[in-house]
């Protein structure tokens, strides 16, 4: 199917629609706009794309990417008509280099900062971006700002090139530092105003997306010519329509082995019960992935289902019987999951980090203490065992691994390409495993929760057959 010409504007600001050449010409495709720099200033000089001549690349037909190629948003359709499919189709502009740039590599300034918790991967990205913006497009003026988002004002870049990110792929953490809090807008664009960038990579999670909208919006409000992208990072796992995170996949590897451990200890004790706390917020992607890949988790509890302890239905009364039947059993319990249970004082419900973040309070000690005071009052003179294991920063402070490697050089070229195009106000990120452009205020406002009603969640109880935790 071929794409028509656009259709006159619609009615939604931030969205053309097009026409599908389709028998019944009947299907639109509502492609999501993005701001481009030429909004601003239409007379924008324009060069051609360097790597026109790069004696590595010999662009041939299709290797430039067109305003018209995109990516749909939803791949999976029922054509029977029974059920309402998403109409009209909602697509993004597709990632990779334009044969025409909007910036003069001589010229360019561009500044890279990364936000929030730490994340397998976050090197690489910024590697990738010093060495492909100076490989690729000749860019020598890049920089590395500070510790996140405070570090555009409280201090100085540093200069970046390809000789001193050497090796950075292979490092865990964020040789740039980072941090949470310090956003404080008008110092931040005074900043890249006055140290001239008019490029800012910002990477980061659903807490700094919400911040590079408010830069966005200020650089644009200043008229400023300023390309804005984020690269979404989160080992959570929690950021919206992309789909998945950097570091994700390589923190569930490593919660194999906390896994493994607790069931080993498990096993070798008589009632034993293995527990391992894994990272997750607000949402159990790491936790349910972990129990699917291990296949040794006899129950996995995440924030998306309240669970409770006592009574019918209950995690007790599971357990009573996977011990009775095993002898031990595995538990996998996301961060965020039972918050709402865990007595805390005023002072705690209050509580949050720099960036606003609520602070929660160890659900796995907690768990723990309550399992042991039930088997104490209802089997006081049987053995039993809890082996709490709590790997939280282990499997975030480690290299990626090398599809994580691959994902972050491939997101950080889709994020140059983009820029160069013009093109600002976005993300960058798969979408059905094709790379695309989103505008960074959608990006900003969805949340990736995990769908219980999806066929994973159902597999994950079909794996353990745990309770589903709905009260009778
Ligand atoms: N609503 C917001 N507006 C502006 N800045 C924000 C907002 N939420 C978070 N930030 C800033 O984004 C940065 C990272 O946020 P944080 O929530 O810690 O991590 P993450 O981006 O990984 O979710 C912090 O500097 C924080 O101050
Ligand atoms: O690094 P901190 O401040 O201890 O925070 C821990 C939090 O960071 C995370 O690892 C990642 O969260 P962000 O992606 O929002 O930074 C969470 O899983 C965890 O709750
Ligand atoms: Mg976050």
């Amino acid at each position: 199917m071929a794409l028509s010409h656009p259709e006159p504007e619609s009615t939604n600001l931030t969205t053309e629609s097009y026409n599908l050449q389709d028998p019944n010409n009947s299907s639109i495709i509502n492609l999501q706009k993005l701001p481009h720099l030429t909004d601003l200033l239409p007379t924008l000089k324009t060069y051609i794309n360097p790597l026109e001549h790069n004696p590595f690349f010999h662009p041939s037909d299709g290797f430039y990417i067109t305003p018209t190629d995109v990516v749909l948003r939803h791949v999976v359709y029922d054509i029977s008509g029974t059920f309402s499919s998403p109409s009209p189709l909602l697509a993004y502009l597709r990632a990779g280099p334009r044969k025409q740039i909007f910036f003069d590599p001589t010229n360019t300034r561009a500044a890279i900062v990364n936000c929030g918790g730490l994340c397998p991967g976050l090197n690489t990205v910024i590697r990738e971006l010093v060495v492909s913006l100076w490989e690729l497009y000749g860019l020598r003026h890049i920089y590395g700002i500070q510790a996140g988002y405070r570090g555009f004002y409280s201090t100085d870049p540093v200069a970046l090139n390809p000789k001193m990110v050497h090796g950075w792929h292979k490092r865990g953490g964020t040789v740039l530092h980072t941090s949470r809090g310090g956003f404080d807008l008008h110092k931040i664009v005074d900043a890249i105003q006055t140290n001239g960038f008019n490029q800012v990579y910002i990477i980061g999670g659903d807490g700094t997306m919400r911040g590079a909208v408010k830069i966005f919006d200020e650089i644009q409000r200043r008229k400023l010519i300023v390309g804005v992208v984020g690269i979404p990072k989160t080992v959570d796992n929690d950021v919206g329509v992309i789909d998945r995170s950097f570091g994700f996949q390589t923190a569930v590897e490593m919660a194999q082995q906390a896994i493994n451990a607790a069931h080993v200890e498990a096993e070798s004790a008589v009632n034993g019960i293995g527990l391992v706390k894994l990272m997750g917020r607000s949402t159990g992607h790491i936790a349910l992935y972990a129990t699917l890949s291990s296949c040794d988790v006899d129950c996995c509890l995440i924030p998306e289902v309240k669970f409770y302890l006592e009574g019918k239905g209950g995690l007790f009364e599971f357990l009573e019987h996977r011990l009775k039947e095993n002898g031990h059993a595995v538990v996998v319990v996301a961060e965020g999951a039972g918050q709402d249970m865990i007595p805390r004082t005023d002072a705690q419900k209050e509580e949050r980090d720099e960036s606003g973040n609520l602070v929660f309070l160890d659900v796995g000690s907690w768990l723990k203490s309550e399992l042991k005071k039930w088997w104490a009052r209802d089997h006081p003179n049987e053995l039993f065992t809890v082996k709490y294991i709590d790997p939280t920063y282990m499997i975030r402070a480690v290299p990626a691994n090398a599809t994580d490697n691959l994902y972050c050089t491939l997101l950080a070229h889709s994020a140059i390409h983009g820029i160069m195009a013009g093109y600002t106000g976005f993300v960058c990120g798969p979408i059905n495993g094709n790379y695309a452009y989103i505008p960074l205020e959608e990006v900003a406002r969805a949340k990736n929760e995990v769908n219980t009603r999806d066929h994973k969640w159902s597999w994950v109880r079909s794996v353990t057959n745990q309770p589903d935790f709905e009260k009778s």
